[in-house]
């Protein structure tokens, strides 16, 4: 039996009448990243939200690492590995990089926060910059930043939200890299949301596509993007 570290299980989230999910049932194996693709609307962040606990469910279940957490709140959630990145909006500007991260990983508690925060930024090549202010940083160190600040207490589960948004086609490979260096290396699982296809379609071991709140297709990236269903709905035929 396969071990999941994530499953979502016929997840909903209603807004009176609008179905923003509906039904939604996905896994995360250990150091797999999923990626989630939809045009807009589809009901992408909102399975993020339900995922964290930001939002609460109409219906389904959300288990991590083989616990149920549908109860459970953020903080929680976040306390037995599951984060999620903000895109630069957990970000202080005037305060050094290194402390920042620092100040991240003590409230998570680990062992020793300075060398948890270490071991986040050299992962992430910020550690020449770790003594400058982050408005200091270019954009693509920020989104960096955005990401080391998740990653401290070592989480099991990543959720991300458009990391690559408004990115240079450089800066989004190096982020791409990076993501897929962390699978590895670090043995996190990935769910990702992002409107660049290549960077979806290059790094994700499976894709997942929503329309209208629901699943229409799953699997790996090339049988995806040969369905017939996906290149009506969302690539287009020319995809
Ligand atoms: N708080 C809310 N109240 C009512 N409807 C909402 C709310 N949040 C989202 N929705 C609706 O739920 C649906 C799904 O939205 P969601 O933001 O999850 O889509 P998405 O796939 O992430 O889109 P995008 O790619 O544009 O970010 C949309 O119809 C949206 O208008």
């Amino acid at each position: 039996m396969v071990d999941y570290v994530l499953q979502a299980d016929d997840v909903a989230i209603h807004y009176g009448g609008v179905k923003a999910v509906d039904g939604v049932s996905l896994t995360l194996e250990r150091g797999q990243i999923r990626g989630l693709i939809g045009p807009n609307g589809a009901g992408k962040s909102t399975v993020i939200d339900a995922i964290t606990g930001r939002r609460r469910l109409t219906r389904g279940k959300v288990m991590l690492g083989g616990e149920d957490v549908t109860a459970c709140g953020v903080v929680e959630r976040r306390a037995r590995g599951l984060s999620r990145s903000f895109q630069r909006t957990s970000i202080f500007g005037q305060m050094k990089v290194r402390r920042q991260v620092e100040l991240a990983s003590h409230r998570m508690n680990p062992k020793d926060h300075e060398a948890d925060a270490q071991a986040v930024l050299r992962e992430l090549d910020l550690l020449h910059r770790a003594d400058d202010v982050a408005e200091d940083l270019g954009y693509g160190e920020q989104r960096r930043l955005d990401l080391a600040l998740a990653l401290v207490g070592r989480p099991t589960v990543l959720l991300l939200d458009e990391p690559m948004a408004g990115l240079s086609a450089k800066e989004s490979h190096d982020l791409a890299h990076h993501l897929k260096a962390l699978t590895s290396r670090w043995n996190v699982s990935v769910l990702l949301v992002e409107h660049d296809m290549d960077v979806v379609f290059g790094i994700s071991d499976v894709v997942t596509v929503f329309e209208l709140g629901r699943v229409i297709a799953q699997g790996e990236p090339t049988a995806v993007r040969a369905d017939p269903r996906v290149r009506e709905a969302y690539l287009g035929s020319a995809a």
